[in-house]
This record gives structure tokens, sequence and C-alpha cells, in this order.
């Protein structure tokens, strides 16, 4: 099954075209990452499909055109962790994973004992447990990054989009994040959809990336094929070894010789 099906989607934002004309497709259970220099509209392109940013052209999610998926159901299919979300004033870490619990709160009802043991659940798996009664705006960034994708997670959705899901983290949680997004992946059939800046790890996570320049879609595929030495000098402007993994290609920054 498809789990994201776009085709010729366009946004216009301040008089600009920051997309002009991207199709994607990914598949369930798939992991793509959109990589690209800053600015090529990597988080405008999560931002439409998780519907928080008017677009034209068309957008499915599991077959369904997402402009006809009702909020709720919404909710229910497609989970993001976009950057710097807004962080409610005075409010504790449970409480604030809970509200990813929303969309299957019935209107004007509580939380039901499952809903608050999947929080439980999420915030132990993210190594969490010792934050839930602290305030949100008393963590670090990283810490705050981990609470972001703990409320991603309970929502359930089989749609996960990431943008930037490494900001703030050290390389070890950074690792940590990765491998437990990869493995609810695998475990549970999760669909991810992510950007990420860090070349140095993008690739070993991917099953396909896609490079974004300018609006478009300039190049995509296995990440032994987008990430090359040739297309990271031409739309990055950057001087980069690529090695290889057994899971995939790194991408090291090298000085330049000429000083
Ligand atoms: N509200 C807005 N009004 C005008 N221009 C905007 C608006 N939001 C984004 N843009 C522009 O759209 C372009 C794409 O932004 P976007 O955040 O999608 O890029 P990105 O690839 O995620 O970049 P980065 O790697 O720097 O995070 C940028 O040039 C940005 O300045």
């Amino acid at each position: 099954m498809t789990a994201v099906e776009v085709r010729d989607l366009r946004v216009t934002l301040g008089g600009a075209a920051v997309l002009a004309g991207v199709d994607l497709t990914v598949e369930a259970g798939e992991w793509v990452t959109i990589i690209g220099p800053n600015g090529a509209g990597k988080s405008t392109l999560l931002r439409a499909i998780g519907g928080l940013v008017p677009s034209t052209g068309s957008i499915a999610l599991f077959g369904t055109p997402a402009a006809r998926l009702p909020r709720r159901q919404r909710a229910r299919t497609v989970a993001a962790v976009m950057q710097s979300p807004v962080v409610p004033p005075g409010m504790a870490v449970f409480d604030y994973v809970l509200l990813g619990r929303t969309p299957y709160v019935p209107p004007l009802g509580r939380e039901s004992s499952a809903d608050l043991a999947a929080v439980g659940e999420v915030l132990t798996r993210l190594d969490l447990d010792r934050f839930a009664g602290r305030l949100l705006d008393t963590l670090s960034g990283g810490e705050r990054q981990r609470v972001f994708l703990a409320r991603a997670l309970v929502q359930g959705a089989g749609l996960l989009l990431l943008d930037e899901p490494g900001t703030a983290l050290d390389i070890g949680h950074q690792q940590d994040v990765l491998e437990l997004v990869d493995q609810l992946r695998r475990d549970a059939g999760l669909t991810v959809l992510a950007t990420m800046h860090d070349l140095a790890i993008a690739g070993e996570y991917a099953d396909r990336m896609v490079l974004l320049a300018g609006g478009t879609v300039v190049a995509s595929g296995a990440p032994v094929d987008v990430l090359t030495e040739e297309l990271l000098a031409t739309h990055y402007r950057a001087r980069v070894r690529v090695v290889h993994s057994e899971h995939g290609p790194l991408v090291v920054p090298v000085r330049s010789t000429r000083r």
C-alpha cells in the first residue's frame, strides 16, 4: 500500500513559490528521508503533507485524499514532530505527551486508562520516565526534543513526519532515537518521512532519499545514489567524501586543500 502520494505539490509563501511542483511517493513501512540545502523547501513539504500549510496539487494518505480526512481521523493517520513546537507554559511532561491521545478522547470525555497506559509506555521507551512530572520548560533542548517525539508516537498514527529529529540531540541520543523509530517501523509497520541535515548519519536509516533544491526534486533513489560527492557538490556546494558502512553511505566533510 502507498502511504503518501504527492502529485504536483505547490506552495506559495509570501508571494514566492516555495514548492514548485513536487511529486513524492512513500510506500507503507518505508523510511524516506528528504535532504537539501537550507531553504530548499524540506520543512514546507512536511508541513504541507501534515496539513499545516495550504498547498495545491494532490496529497493522498493511505489511499485517501488528505483534504477529505476529518481532523480527528487525520490526526490518527499522521503524526508530526516539527521544528520548534510551541510549548504550553507550566505544563508537565506527562500531560503534554497525553495531548497526543486527543484524537481518541470522545468530545467532552476524559482520557481512558488505555490512553494513560500508552503515555507511560512511550515515556519508558524514550527513557523519559524520570521527567514525567517535570515542567516541559525546565527540560534541556535534547530532553524536550524526545518529549516532542513521545507526543507524536503516542498518537498511534501510521505515518510519522519528522522534521530534523536529531536537532539538539547528542550523538548517542540521536542514534537511540533513530534506532527506536526504525524499530517501531519494523515492529509496528510505521511509515517514516523525515528531513535530515546530518548527512553523516542520514544514509544509514533511509530506504530511499529525496534531494530537494529550490522547491523541486533534483534527485531521488537509494541513499548510495543520492549521497554522491557530485550531487552534494552541485546542490550544497559542499566538499565531501562518501564512505560506506554496512548500513549505508556516510558523508564526511573535508576541507579544501586550497587556503
Ligand atoms: N511564511 C513564509 N513567508 C515567506 N517565505 C517563507 C515562509 N516560510 C518559509 N519561507 C521560505 O520558504 C523557503 C523554504 O523554507 P523551508 O523552511 O521549507 O526550507 P528548509 O529546506 O526546511 O530549510 P532549512 O534547511 O533551512 O530548515 C525558504 O526560503 C523560506 O525563507
